[in-house]
């Protein structure tokens, strides 16, 4: 597969005012082949959304560097955060928009676009509402939909359904797996929990503690389109102990990860 873009020897250590600091993550090496969707799995603190935030470019690394098969530009890469820090005081729909806004596209065309990414996800009636008539599940769908208005060659996510109750994150979990298809967007996704890796992902990079490394990978090959029911048969379950036993490995469990997570 066609690379789209590499961390080779990637570090980043806090260091507030020239003090010692905190290292987050050390000679961190993963690559992402276009059109994948890969998940980031590890304990708390481990580094995962810094390592998000490298490649986004919104923090320079201390140690090595992120390479892309060709420059991001503008809107090439779309940013979806664990909360969905919409503008309470801006409607759904200039939500939405706002990338476009920001990157100068023409008024009508901006409007266009940011009705089709609605449309995409469900909220064209509540396209004049604002984010606080919606629902915790609602408003991460105008965060996905803001996300993917600039069309991104990567989509990140930092535990964007952390927040949210069981049946939404389920039903968002087929929701951001229908997008990722229809746009052909590769996906790089944080998460804490193994099931959901699993479910969502052609491939799981999992990172040892601070600071983070990626010390194991396991490719995702389950029949797609991935369906609810797959989480209750066989083939899923061997699989989340594989992941759950490499991320026990990870944090020095030498039980081996043998319970569930
Ligand atoms: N701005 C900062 N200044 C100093 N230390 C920071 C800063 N941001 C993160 N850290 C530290 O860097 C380490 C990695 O943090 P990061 O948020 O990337 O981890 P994470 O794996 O995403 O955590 P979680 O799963 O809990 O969200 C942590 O020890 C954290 O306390």
């Amino acid at each position: 597969m066609e690379p789209l873009l590499r961390s080779e020897g990637l570090g980043l250590r806090y260091a507030p005012g020239g003090t010692a600091g905190t290292e987050a993550l050390a000679d961190v090496g993963l690559t992402v082949a276009r059109g994948e969707f890969v998940s980031l799995l590890g304990s708390s603190g481990c580094g995962k959304s810094t390592l998000l935030r490298l490649i986004a470019g919104l923090l320079p690394p201390t140690a090595g560097g992120v390479h892309w098969s060709a420059p991001p530009g503008p809107g090439d890469i779309g940013f979806v955060f664990q909360e969905p820090t919409l503008m309470p005081w801006a409607t759904v729909a200039d939500n939405v928009r706002l990338p476009l806004d920001l990157a100068g596209v023409a008024k009508a065309e901006a409007r266009e676009r940011a009705a089709e990414q609605l449309a995409r996800v469900g909220l064209v009636d509540v396209a004049a509402a604002f984010p606080r008539e919606l629902s915790g599940g609602m408003r991460m769908r105008a965060a996905l939909a803001r996300a993917l208005v600039t069309r991104p060659r990567v989509l990140l996510l930092d535990e964007p359904f952390a927040a949210l109750d069981e049946i939404t994150r389920f039903r968002l979990n087929d929701e951001l797996l229908a997008l990722w298809q229809e746009t052909g967007v590769t996906a790089l996704f944080v998460t804490h929990s193994v099931f959901e890796g699993v479910y969502l992902s052609t491939r799981i990079a999992v990172m040892s503690p601070r600071p983070g490394r990626i010390v194991a990978e396991m490719a995702v090959d389950l029949p797609r389109p991935r369906r609810p029911y797959l989480r209750t048969e066989a083939g899923f379950g061997v699989l989340c102990r594989e992941a759950s036993a490499l991320l026990a490995a990870a944090m020095g469990d030498s039980a081996g990860g043998g319970g569930m997570p």
